[in-house]
């Protein structure tokens, strides 16, 4: 049997009509370059199929346009819309619309706070886009991690040294040997508050040709105060510890911050944002969500496959 023998079920009439919102192959393997590193990443693409009687779309065209356009290449925007172009062109007369999510990690280099010492941070993130008559829509995503320390518990703690102190020293004048030695001693700390490993998800709507993704994870963590280290000696963790002190978070003041912060970057159109705080108080999260703009500009990309 020879190319022309082959049966083509793609061109046939559809044996059950009705136009379709997204068609495509989720989670392609793909190696590329992003922010000028190797990713290896997972891709969903598509098309919309318009022609209500087309019985399926093209997979061939689509999975053979990535690896030929992006494959091993750099991800840009212009490579991200000529990819789509070439989608939309390959389905001419069945899709008007072609989009694409590519998730993956980055992975930066992050310096320790004292010491000369560095280390390697996985930054998960998603890049969303769709080609559609209005025009050119990109969404990226990332996720930060970092400790917030509970305001609520370091005003209990500070209380219970308080407690501790006068119990200790009972109202009598204690010299300043006696009580600089007591506060170094175990006694002089009877309480730790509660820290947390945090995560904030970050949605932004981007305007302008840039893929800004290391701009954007420095921006929020600088708003977080208290990013999750890499290399860590006793100088760092001292220093960590000390930054923790003055960075006292409540998911409400986490989510503020970055609302603030993402509200500032003049690439940023629209943005949406969860930060989880994965509580060692309870055996549950503490949850808070902010968002700016992101209803008026129209639907959310699709987020892979639906
Ligand atoms: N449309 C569609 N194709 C599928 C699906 N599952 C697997 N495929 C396969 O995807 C393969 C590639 O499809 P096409 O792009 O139409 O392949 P082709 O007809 O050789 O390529 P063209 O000549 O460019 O159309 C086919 O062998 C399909 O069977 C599905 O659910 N829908």
């Amino acid at each position: 049997m020879n190319i022309q023998t082959l049966p083509d079920m793609a061109i046939q009439n559809a044996p059950c009509h009705g136009a379709l919102d997204w068609v495509g192959m989720g989670d392609i393997a793909l190696p590329l370059i992003l922010c000028g590193q190797p990713v290896q990443a997972r891709v969903d693409i598509g098309v919309s199929l318009d022609d209500a009687n087309t019985r399926g779309i093209h997979m061939s065209r689509l999975y053979l346009a990535l690896g030929e356009e992006l494959g091993n290449r750099p991800a840009t925007l212009p490579a991200l819309r000529q990819l789509l172009q070439r989608c939309l062109d390959s389905h001419e007369g069945l899709s008007r619309s072609a989009s694409l999510v590519l998730r993956g990690e980055l992975l930066l280099e992050r310096t320790a706070l004292v010491s000369a010492l560095s280390g390697y941070k996985a930054y998960p993130f998603e890049i969303a886009v769709r080609l559609d008559p209005w025009g050119f829509h990109v969404e990226l995503q990332a996720e930060v991690g970092y400790s917030s320390t509970c305001p609520c518990s370091a005003a209990l703690s500070r209380q219970a040294t308080q407690n501790a102190f006068a119990q200790h020293f009972a109202k009598r004048l204690a010299s300043f040997e006696e009580v600089h030695e007591w506060l170094g001693s175990q006694a002089g700390m009877p309480a730790t508050p509660h820290s947390q490993r945090s995560q904030a998800h970050l949605r932004v709507r981007l305007t302008g040709d840039e893929l800004p993704l290391v701009e954007l994870l420095d921006s929020a963590e600088a708003a977080l105060g208290t990013a999750l280290q890499t290399a860590v000696k006793r100088a760092d963790e001292q220093a960590f510890a000390i930054a923790n002190g003055h960075n006292l978070l409540f998911c409400e003041d986490a989510a503020r911050r970055l609302d603030q912060a993402l509200k500032a970057l003049p690439w940023v159109e629209a943005h949406r944002l969860r930060v989880v705080h994965a509580e060692s108080l309870h055996a549950h999260d503490a949850v808070a969500c902010a968002s700016w703009g992101w209803a008026l500009g129209g639907q959310a990309l699709m987020s892979g496959a639906p």
